[in-house]
């Protein structure tokens, strides 16, 4: 008999990627592409829809074919996703009908204050596990809905599908006008801002806040379980698991238990641990979420530290200065000092997420004298993100209670040297990369699989981890801390810029 492969669908940020692997979790085809970032204004992001759905359609069979393997050998697709980001289409064209609103896009902030007054900030954390922010779905929702009454009263009338990425996709893999299968997963929906954490259902109160009829969702889907097989772009492929990407790469580092932890290095950063099945609520501003739900089980529950800029500061180091050709070129560059030369970056592009989540919070550079070179810049890029990832840690030490003795990572900054030894000092612990830097389609495969029974059970798959590089602390704690203080200044110096021109700004 031919041999068999799982597949996944990595939807992300600025990516779509589709893996094969086969039963020892290597990885045997990768196909990836790029699409399109819209900044229409400052703090708007969008993403063109039909554009992902365009490069999935590519993806895939090219992900098949480069390994020539038949769509029948591939046992079960696994799809993950960029998460909260909203999509809005018609239901009978199967065309989008707006933009969708990315997960890091701002325009929502002025409605919060609206929001808070038919809710409390407090009683939609205490139903849904998140803080009254622009990054969540539900808000840009409203604000579609609000600055376009005509698709209001379309999705009324039920004309009209939301989802978050991974509802687009798979109605488009499953048929799309031709019977799609219109659904989402539970770790998808818990970040939508409108199901309820505790009952995993949507809930009639935050949909009325969020003025989201009922008729626009999808059925909400344990992550495990087969919700239809695919049409298109090839036909035949049972989807077997539907789970946001973070949620994915904690999978897929065989964090399959509570107190088990990791922090993925991409667009943003985010570093979740897993509570087993009870839904932790967070004293020290850190979201609940889910973490993943096989069908028939009770959920599992994650605490997640999210930043909205970690390479995306990379990324805009290259298109927007022009300072480096590729995002590798920033460790080059960075590795030109011996150290940040009194300078550092705080990338509020979206405002600050956790652990502070103020909106108004502005991008800034302190520190500027003329002594400060390029390489000095491109340091405290890198270091930027190793701060977040202390002011992260610190929120998950104070919940847990118990400090973290190393922090497993993976994502596409971990190939950054510098960044990583940086980020163990910043944090004082070692920081640990398995060898799969693929781990968020690998999580997603690892669901899918185990669903159909193509891996036994989760043993074999923590068989699979393997270590690959580990970065120890090498600078004096007196050092570390002199310079945490300096980020928490620069911090509170971006926050206060924000403040003291938000007037400004709203004209
Ligand atoms: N060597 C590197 N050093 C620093 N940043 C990098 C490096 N390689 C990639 N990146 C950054 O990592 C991000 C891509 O990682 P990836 O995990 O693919 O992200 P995503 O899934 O969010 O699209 C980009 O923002 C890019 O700028
Ligand atoms: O696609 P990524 O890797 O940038 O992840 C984005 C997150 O899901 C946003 O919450």
């Amino acid at each position: 008999m031919s041999e068999r492969y799982v597949a996944a669908l990595d939807q992300g940020t600025t990516s779509t990627r589709c893996i094969l692997f086969d039963r020892h979790g290597r990885m045997v085809s990768i196909a990836q592409r790029e699409h399109r970032q819209h900044f229409p204004h400052p703090g708007w992001v969008e993403h063109d829809a039909a554009e992902i759905w365009s490069v999935v359609r590519k993806v895939v069979p090219q992900a098949l074919a480069d390994a020539d393997v038949d769509p029948s050998q591939v046992i079960a697709l696994g799809v993950t996703n960029q998460r909260e980001t909203v999509v809005l289409w018609d239901r009978r064209t199967g065309q989008p009908v707006h933009r969708a609103v990315v997960w890091q896009d701002t325009r929502t902030v002025g409605l919060l204050e609206e929001i808070a007054r038919e809710m409390s900030a407090e009683e939609i954390r205490r139903r849904t596990g998140l803080p009254l922010f622009s990054y969540f779905s539900g808000p840009k929702l409203r604000w579609i809905f609000e600055r376009h009454p005509h698709l209001y009263e379309r999705a009324v009338r039920g004309e009209l599908m939301f989802g978050t990425m991974d509802s687009w996709i798979v109605w488009n893999l499953t048929g799309g006008v031709e019977g799609g299968r219109h659904v989402t997963d539970v770790t998808n929906a818990s970040r939508t801002m409108l199901m309820d954490l505790d009952t995993l259902d949507w809930d009639d109160d935050l949909l009325d806040v969020m003025r989201v009829p009922r008729a626009v969702l999808p059925e909400i889907r344990s992550t495990m379980g087969t919700v239809g097989t695919t049409v298109a772009p090839v036909r035949g492929l049972p989807v077997a698991a539907v789970i946001g990407d973070q949620q994915a790469s904690l999978f897929g580092q065989t964090a399959f238990e509570a107190g088990d932890a990791k922090c993925t290095f991409g667009t943003g950063s985010f570093l979740l641990l897993n509570t087993g099945e009870t839904p932790i609520r967070s004293r020290h501003e850190l979201i609940t979420t889910v973490a993943h739900r096989a069908e028939g089980q009770p959920a599992v529950y994650a605490l997640e530290g999210s930043t909205a800029v970690a390479g995306g500061l990379v990324q805009w180091c290259r298109d927007n200065l022009g300072l480096i050709r590729t995002p590798a070129e920033i460790e080059t560059l960075a590795a030109t000092v011996s150290d940040n030369g009194g300078c550092y970056v705080v990338p509020a592009f979206s405002g600050l997420f956790a652990p502070y989540w103020d909106p108004g919070a502005q991008g800034t550079i302190v520190g500027l004298t003329s002594y400060v070179s390029k390489g000095h810049i491109a340091r405290a890029v890198l270091e930027a993100t190793a701060w977040q990832t202390r002011d992260l840690v610190e929120a998950m030490n104070a919940d847990a209670g118990v400090p973290a003795r190393s922090l497993l990572v993976d994502g596409g900054m971990t190939g950054d040297n510098l960044l990583m030894q940086a980020v163990a000092d910043a944090l004082g612990i070692p920081v640990v990369r398995p060898i799969m830097a693929e781990t968020v389609a690998r999580g997603a495969a690892y669901a899918a699989g185990l669903t159909v029974g193509y891996w036994a059970d989760r043993n074999v798959l923590k068989g699979q981890w393997q270590r690959a590089a580990e970065w120890h602390p090498q600078v004096a704690e007196d050092r570390r801390e002199l310079e945490y203080r300096h980020w928490q200044h620069a911090v509170a110096l971006a926050r206060e810029w924000g403040r003291r021109t938000a007037a400004d700004r709203r004209d």
